[in-house]
């Protein structure tokens, strides 16, 4: 068998090479989208209930959980992150497949269109830091207007992308130095890429330093910071400064 986080990679690969062909098959547009989010959930939850028939499955697709789901063996995914780019024929966009045990993320991935696909089960070092401006990755379609406020006082090279999965799959590479995020996301926007950034050695909680509570009935969730540890400390006193200054 199959352990948890070889199943979440498997997970997320298949799905994103389905999406990947779907695509080269010629479809785009909003249709695209709706597909895309309808096929890959299906063939996800199909492939749980096959390797995992006594887990529950919480999916942006899908229906909500009950409270007992939460306090055991919970699959988040989002079977397409980024379905508005990925629409649009952009390549920003990602499978996410996480596992959370009592709301402890214990296994996940991230399959980017690339053909990569980042997981808690070969877990890749963030590269080391570079002497430069710090590079912050932030949504396209849904800008915090936090984040200009932060390169204002910060001085940051903000990086416009789609996909919470691809802003954070770009911190763990070095693309940039963190994502921020405000206003709004939900469990499966943030569970796989946090479980994997954790495991690569990254910072990731509530842009007030709070940790991320994937056991909360309530799918919805607020803000999210990824961030590389040595920037955690001046990202997080320039977010509390911004949320105090009326
Ligand atoms: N303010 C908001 N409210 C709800 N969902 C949001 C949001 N901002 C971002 N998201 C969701 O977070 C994911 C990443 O967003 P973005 O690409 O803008 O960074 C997207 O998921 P989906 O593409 O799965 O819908 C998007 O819908
Ligand atoms: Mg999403």
């Amino acid at each position: 068998m199959m352990d948890d986080h070889t199943l979440a990679s498997t997970l997320a690969s298949t799905a994103r090479d389905l999406l990947s062909r779907l695509r080269s098959g010629g479809l785009s547009g909003p249709e695209a989208g709706r597909e895309g989010d309808r096929r890959a959930h299906d063939l996800l939850v199909e492939l749980l209930e096959r390797h995992r028939p006594g887990d529950a499955v919480l999916s942006e697709e899908g229906d909500s959980v009950t409270p007992d789901a939460r306090s055991g063996r919970l699959w988040i995914i989002d079977p397409l992150d980024g379905t508005r780019e990925y629409s649009d024929g952009r390549d920003d966009w990602a499978v996410h497949v996480a596992l959370a045990e009592g709301g402890e993320l214990t296994a996940g991935a991230v399959a980017l269109s690339s053909g990569d696909t980042h997981g808690t089960g070969t877990p890749v070092p963030l590269p080391a830091p570079e002497p430069r401006r710090l590079r912050v990755a932030v949504s396209r379609s849904h800008r915090p207007p936090l984040v200009d406020e932060l390169a204002r006082v910060l001085d940051v090279q903000l990086v416009p992308m789609g996909s919470a999965g691809v802003k954070a799959m770009a911190v763990c590479t070095g693309k940039v130095d963190a994502y921020v995020h405000a206003g709004g996301q939900y469990q499966w926007d943030s569970a796989a890429p946090v479980a994997v950034a954790l495991a690569a050695g990254a910072h990731a909680s509530h842009l007030d330093g709070t940790p991320l509570d994937f056991r909360s009935p309530e799918p919805r969730t607020e803000d999210l910071l990824v961030c590389r540890p040595e920037a955690a400390p001046v990202l997080l006193a320039a977010l509390a400064e911004l949320c105090t200054t009326p």
